[in-house]
């Protein structure tokens, strides 16, 4: 049956990309010129913060919706500032949507049982809860499994009736990664060995008509020699990699992450992409959108150019078989 990794791998070759655009608005980082329209609109506060965050998303998504399928909101970045921040995150999903990107909220979330329902029901809506307005919901959520199954299933159970995705944090990008998710457990695997066996396990029920499931996995893009071994634990899921760009990730050292089909994975990168012009200064919208154009597309070309190296970039095959 169609699911979300189908909607993906659609959009995916319709784009021909790979990449996935993270939005984590900093307003430390934004263009100053979005701050004073924002401030002469609403003062210095949180309402004019989540104006000068929405303009500047929207700038983000119109400028990169050509090149990507798929855009990740951080969460954060818009809880800083409140209500404000929350109906600006909402705001940018519906913006995003209406363009035609898949969008996956990063909000890393996982609690005890009836918490994750009320988690996965503020992200994925509940069509039996006729109190919640029919705001918009994310197409897929990334989540934190270590309080363990019991934790995970209210996702996935949301998941599978209202066709979602979930992105199930395994390995993560970051340095300390290590204290913990390398920890080796009395079954001699690994604490992320052991997650990504969980997740192989709930994806081998819910496989789409592509062959992947819509149970995926977080793997840092930082972690080249660890990869492989991933791809072979969870061969049916599509891995999100953050760690691209600012973190130290390159094309060259992601494509294990990919099946030999030349799908499976969604190459994540926030900063190097959405300040891609460097000072805050930059004076007009039009700069900006050339930065951010050249950022996404060098990455693109990067991911794709080291595909083919690879014999793993299907787009270009699939276009030959289909004009014979
Ligand atoms: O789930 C994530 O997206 C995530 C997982 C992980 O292991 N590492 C990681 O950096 N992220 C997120 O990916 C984004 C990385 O941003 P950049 O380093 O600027 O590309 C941030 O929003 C992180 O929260």
């Amino acid at each position: 049956m169609f699911n979300f990794s189908d909607l993906i791998i659609q959009n995916v070759k319709m784009k021909k990309s790979h990449v996935v655009v993270g939005i984590d608005p900093d307003i430390n980082r934004i263009p100053l010129f979005y701050l004073k329209e924002a401030e002469s609109l609403y003062g210095v506060s949180s309402q004019g913060a989540a104006h000068a965050l929405l303009e500047f998303g929207k700038t983000v998504i119109n400028t990169v919706k050509d090149y990507v399928a798929v855009v990740k909101l951080q969460s954060a970045y818009f809880e800083v500032y409140g209500a404000y921040g929350v109906a600006t995150f909402w705001e940018l999903v519906s913006h995003a949507k209406n363009e035609g990107l898949i969008v996956i909220a990063d909000a890393k979330r996982g609690d005890i049982g009836p918490t994750s329902r009320a988690y996965s029901e503020s992200f994925f809506g509940d069509k039996t809860n006729k109190w919640r307005d029919s705001n918009p919901t994310v197409d897929a959520l990334t989540i934190n499994p270590y309080l363990g199954k019991d934790s995970i299933d209210p996702f996935y159970n949301s998941a599978i009736s209202l066709k979602k995705g979930l992105f199930i944090l395994v390995k993560t990008s970051n340095d300390s990664s290590e204290d913990l998710q390398d920890k080796q457990l009395k079954s001699q695997l690994t604490v992320s060995e052991t997650i990504a066996e969980w997740v192989n396990n709930y994806a081998c029920d819910s496989i789409g008509e592509n062959g992947y499931s819509l149970i995926g996995a977080v793997v840092g893009a930082t972690h080249t020699k660890d990869i492989l071994k991933f791809r072979k634990l969870m061969p049916n899921s599509i891995f999100l990699l953050p760690g691209y760009g600012a973190q130290g990730g390159k094309g060259e050292n992601i494509t294990n992450a990919f099946n030999p089909d030349g799908y499976g994975a969604l190459i994540s990168a926030s900063r190097s992409i959405i300040y891609s012009y460097n000072k805050v200064e930059i004076k007009t919208e039009h700069q900006i959108k050339k930065c951010i154009t050249d950022a996404v597309r060098n990455m693109n070309n990067d991911i794709n150019d080291a595909l083919l190296r690879e014999n793993k970039l299907k787009w270009k095959a699939e276009a030959l078989n289909s004009r014979h």
